[in-house]
């Protein structure tokens, strides 16, 4: 049996689904029921239910986007960087492996020589190495709590979209902002996220930190060709002129826009698609918001 803490939620759901789909016993936890956030109950929870697994996609994002870290700080760095840490201490206890949902988006840009940030890349979009959102330093002081943790995996996931319309795939905001921001990113199937996540666990890979990325990046204007091929969407869509005009029209939080270097995992067995590919196919198999 696996423990899902965060199922309530946008990742937590479809690692639910995922999880149902493969008949594979877990038992979703929600602070509503059960208040997995404080060290001793979480402990007794675990000593309840002795799973085999758990897996944290618990953490503050903000509503409808990270902006709201901005505002809500104290959530923010509860959910994501005390929590882990508090799980961290409970799995040690017990000596129960876990699985971390972790983010891309401590990184911007690339590496000097343009290619992705790997692994072992130190943060360079954190309170470490300004500037950076809250959302993404509160991330990376996640991560830090997690350093040199045996018996977990830290999965970096990157801008989740999938081919189910919806307010936090991606591909669906690409079809609703107003504006467009010109970016390049490597980006996330999100059902391919949690099956290279259950991979690791299924497989007995390695612990340790894995970018769950796409292969590849993709700009917003290429993304926007694919939409319009695949949706069959002629209307215009505007851009910004730059960064800075996406800044002052929006509230002023920078966004991380990064390119992960994905090979760790794909030597690990698990054959994750590019991302034109993925992002193709979800357009092509869309299913529109009722
Ligand atoms: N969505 C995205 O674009 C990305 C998300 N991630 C990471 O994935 C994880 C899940 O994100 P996502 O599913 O989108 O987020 P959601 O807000 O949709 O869900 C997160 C869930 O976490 C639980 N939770 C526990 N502590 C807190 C807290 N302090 N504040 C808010 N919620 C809390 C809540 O469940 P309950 O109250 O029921 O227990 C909530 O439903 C996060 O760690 C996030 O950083 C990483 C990259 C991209
Ligand atoms: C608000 C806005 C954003 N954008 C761009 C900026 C960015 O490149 C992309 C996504 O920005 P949003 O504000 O929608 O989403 P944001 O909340 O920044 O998304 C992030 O969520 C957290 C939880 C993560 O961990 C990240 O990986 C990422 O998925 O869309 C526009 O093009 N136009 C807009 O009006």
């Amino acid at each position: 049996m696996m423990l899902l803490l965060g199922g309530s939620g946008y990742v937590g759901r479809i690692f639910a689904r995922r999880l149902s789909d493969r008949g594979l016993d877990f038992q979703a936890i929600s602070r509503r029921h059960y208040d997995y956030t404080r060290r001793d109950r979480l402990i007794e929870l675990i000593d309840q239910t002795r799973p085999s697994f758990l897996i944290n996609a618990a953490g503050y994002t903000g509503k409808p986007n990270v902006e709201a870290c901005e505002h809500h700080q104290a959530d923010c760095l509860l959910g994501n960087a005390v929590l882990p840490g508090i799980v961290r201490e409970a799995c040690e206890l017990r000596n129960l492996p876990w699985g971390h949902v972790s983010s891309g988006c401590i990184y911007n840009g690339t590496r000097p020589d343009g290619s992705g940030f790997r692994e072992t890349d130190p943060p360079n979009f954190c309170f470490r190495s300004p500037p950076c959102s809250f959302y993404s330093g509160s991330k990376a002081l996640g991560e830090e709590c997690l350093q040199d943790a045996d018996n977990v995996f830290v999965w970096r996931l990157r801008i989740p979209f999938s081919n189910r319309d919806g307010p936090r795939n991606y591909l669906s905001k690409m079809m609703r902002y107003d504006r467009l921001l010109e970016v390049t990113n490597s980006l996330a199937d999100a059902d391919e996220f949690v099956d290279a996540c259950l991979h690791c666990w299924q497989n007995r890979v390695p612990f340790g930190i894995y970018n769950i990325v796409n292969s590849g990046a993709v700009s917003t204007g290429e993304v926007v060709q694919l939409i319009r091929t695949h949706r069959k969407i002629s209307r215009p869509f505007q851009f910004f002129r730059d960064e800075a005009e996406f800044l002052n029209a929006t509230s002023g939080v920078p966004r991380s826009s990064c390119m992960l270097d994905n090979s760790k995992l794909i030597r690990t067995g698990f054959p994750i698609r590019d991302v034109r590919e993925a992002v193709a196919e979800a357009l092509q198999t869309w299913q529109p918001e009722r």
